[in-house]
């Protein structure tokens, strides 16, 4: 069957561009070190109106647009003088300049689309993840795991909290590990098979990336419709890892056909140092091949931001209006 895979829209940063970046991320990030600190992330975020025309103007056409994903290429990034790949959380390690000037140019972009946030139960609460693969995870299907693939989902499926967008920077990835985007095309669906996908009778389980050391019990599943939204175009929530549904006639089948348009999508994009990519959560998914790791420092190197259209819906589970963490 042919695929239908995704367009995803490019935008290459100008010369002039990539030195606006660099001298406004410098400048900014001149005023703070810890990309946690909430006001800090303010200070950055009252600064995105001040980014390109061009550049604003691309990221606002997919925020307002039903595209699910696009990549803006060529952010300024000096590979080698970012350090080794890290194999510890983003939060418990001293970060060069060059490497929180790079972390303010992506809360630079992030903040086109909305709110940056992070969660307590996950890389300690950063809202900047660092995925480079950690021997303690090497046999994990999520982010800092390797040798084990990442399936196609949307992220944090169970939480009603979720990302709107994700970002995922490619600081390193000079082994060529591909990143897989795809979305679903519903015309592919049944009229009768995307009513049982509506219905909110699906649990949506925690992946075990929310384990964390101090052994808090995992998160709570949440119980809702794989699709939801317009019916003529609907929105889609799914990890086939995390997912159980009642045995009702059909509904396997109707699962298995959304499973089969996903997947008639599917692109592995080979990231490059310096691409980013902003997914739509709600219609884009994504994965990752298994991949060798080495630890010697030049492992493949991602980094994630969440961004949510409204911080304040999650006002219940942050401690203040101010703060960007998600306590589930
Ligand atoms: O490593 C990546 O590119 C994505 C990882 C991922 O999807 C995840 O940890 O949920
Ligand atoms: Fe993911």
């Amino acid at each position: 069957m042919p695929g239908t895979a995704p367009t995803v829209m490019e935008y290459r940063l100008s010369i002039e561009e990539i030195e606006f970046l660099r001298r406004l991320a410098a400048s900014l990030a001149g005023t703070g070190r810890d990309i946690d600190d909430a006001d800090f992330l303010t200070r950055i975020a009252g600064h995105a109106p001040a980014l390109p025309h061009g550049l604003r103007g691309f990221l606002r056409g997919f925020r307002d647009g039903d595209r699910p994903a696009c990549l803006v290429r060529g952010l300024p990034i000096d590979e080698a003088r970012m350090g080794p790949s890290p194999t510890v959380c983003n939060r418990l390690r001293d970060k060069a300049f060059d490497e929180i000037r790079l972390e303010v140019v992506l809360v630079l972009l992030g903040s086109c689309l909305g709110d940056i946030f992070g969660w307590r139960l996950q890389h300690e609460g950063s809202v900047v993840h660092d995925l480079a693969p950690r021997p303690e995870h090497e046999a994990l299907g999520f982010g800092t795991g390797s040798r084990q693939h990442i399936n196609w989902h949307t992220e944090d499926s169970f939480h009603p909290y979720r990302a709107d967008y994700l970002g995922l920077f490619c600081v390193r990835n000079t082994s060529g590990v591909t990143t897989t985007v795809g979305a679903l095309d519903a015309g592919r669906l049944s009229a009768h098979e995307r009513r049982l996908l509506f219905a909110p009778v699906f649990t949506f389980r925690p992946d075990p990336s929310y384990l964390t050391a101090d052994a808090s019990p995992l998160p709570d599943a949440d119980l809702g419709g794989i699709l939801f939204g317009d019916p003529g175009d609907p929105f889609l929530r799914f990890d086939q890892d995390y997912i159980e549904w009642p045995d009702v006639e059909g509904i396997g089948a109707a699962v298995e056909a959304l499973r089969r348009a996903v997947e008639a999508s599917l692109v592995d994009l080979p990231l490059r140092a310096g691409d980013f990519l902003l997914l739509d959560n709600r219609r884009a998914v994504h994965g990752r091949p298994a991949f060798v790791p080495t630890y010697r420092g030049a492992d493949r190197w991602v980094k994630r931001i969440n961004i949510t259209r409204d911080l304040r819906r999650s006002r219940p589970r942050r401690r203040s209006d101010g703060d960007r963490v998600i306590h589930i």
